[in-house]
C-alpha cells in the first residue's frame, strides 16, 4: 500500500473505535434512511452527463481549496448543472469531510451520492446507507481479495453500488477476479489518475488500464480532470464517468463551474 493510503486507513481505523463505541450498529439500522430505496450510480452515469463532482474541502496533496460556498449549494448547484451523481468525502482529518455532510447532501439533492471514504471496515458500510449514501467507494490498493469480497457483498445486501477503485493492472486483475462470481453488473471501476508517491495526475494512466477491463462494466476515470475536451477524448474511448474535484472546488462557485463544465463537453 502506498504511504499515504498506509497513514489515512491507520487513522481511519483509530476513528472507527471512537465512532463504533459512540453508535452502534443497531443504531445505525434506526436512522431514518438506513431503510431508504438507494438511487443506482450506473443507471444514472449511464443516462446522463457522467460527471460525478465532488465535495472536496481540502487534499493531502493540495490542501485547503478555500471555497466559500455551504456543502448545500455546492451540491444544489452539482445537481442543478447536471451532474449524475455527487462524490461526498465524509474523511475528515485528511478531507475535512464529515458523515454529517453526506446527511446534509442526501436532505439537499434527489441524484446518486458516492460516499467518498476510505472504507476498510463493515461497520462504515452501514453507516454510508445510514447517512443515505447510495454508492460506496472500495480502494483496491487498500483491501485484499478477501477483504473486498467481504465488503462488496454487504454493500450489495444493503442495496448499495460500488465504484472499486484502481491505480494499476494488478488490482485491476485483482478486481476482476473478486467481481467474477458477484450476480451484479451494476458496479462501476474507476482509474485514479493520481500517483499516490509523488501526487501527480496523468491521464495517460486512465487510457493504459482501459484495454483491461472486463466487458460490460462501466468505466471512470478519477482525478486530475479540469479540461472538457479530455472528457470527450476519454469519451471516444469508452469512458462513461468522470470524477471531478479539485477543478471545480478550487472556484468561488462550484455548481456553475460544473454548469459550465457539462456545457463544454456537449458542444
Ligand atoms: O486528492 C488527493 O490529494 C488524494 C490524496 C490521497 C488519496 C486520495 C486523494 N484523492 C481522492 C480522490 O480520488 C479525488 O478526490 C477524486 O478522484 C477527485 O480528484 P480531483 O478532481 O483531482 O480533485
Amino acid at each position: 500500500m502506498e504511504d499515504i493510503l498506509k497513514k489515512i486507513t491507520n487513522q481511519t481505523a483509530q476513528d472507527l473505535k471512537v465512532r463504533k463505541d459512540k453508535t452502534s450498529l443497531s443504531q445505525l439500522r434506526e436512522m431514518p434512511f438506513y431503510s431508504r430505496q438507494t438511487l443506482s450510480l450506473h443507471n444514472g452515469l449511464k443516462n446522463g452527463s457522467g460527471i460525478i463532482a465532488e465535495h472536496k474541502r481540502q487534499s493531502p496533496s493540495k490542501g485547503s481549496f478555500n471555497c466559500p460556498s455551504s456543502l448545500q449549494d455546492v451540491v444544489k448547484g452539482y445537481e442543478t448543472a447536471g451532474a449524475s451523481a455527487i462524490s461526498c468525502l465524509t474523511d475528515q482529518p485528511f478531507f475535512g469531510g464529515t458523515l454529517q455532510d453526506l446527511l446534509e447532501a442526501r436532505n439537499a439533492i434527489n441524484i446518486p451520492i458516492l460516499r467518498k471514504d476510505f472504507i476498510i471496515d463493515l461497520y462504515q458500510i452501514h453507516e454510508a446507507k445510514a447517512y443515505g449514501a447510495d454508492a460506496i467507494l472500495l480502494i483496491a490498493a487498500c483491501l485484499n481479495n478477501e477483504e473486498l469480497k467481504t465488503l462488496s457483498l454487504e454493500a450489495m445486501n444493503l442495496g448499495l453500488e460500488i465504484l472499486f477503485e484502481v491505480h494499476e493492472l494488478e488490482e485491476l486483475n485483482r478486481i476482476k477476479t473478486v467481481t467474477t462470481s458477484f450476480n451484479t453488473s451494476k458496479f462501476v471501476i474507476g482509474v485514479n489518475n493520481r500517483d499516490l508517491k509523488r501526487f501527480k495526475t496523468d491521464i495517460q494512466n486512465s487510457k493504459d488500464l482501459l484495454p483491461h477491463f472486463p466487458e460490460n462494466v462501466l468505466a471512470i476515470s478519477e482525478s486530475g480532470i479540469s479540461d472538457p475536451e479530455i472528457v470527450k477524448e476519454l469519451k471516444t474511448l469508452g469512458f462513461e464517468g468522470f470524477l471531478i474535484g479539485e477543478n471545480f472546488m478550487k472556484t468561488n462557485d462550484p455548481g456553475t463551474s460544473c454548469q459550465q463544465f457539462i456545457k463544454a463537453i456537449k458542444s
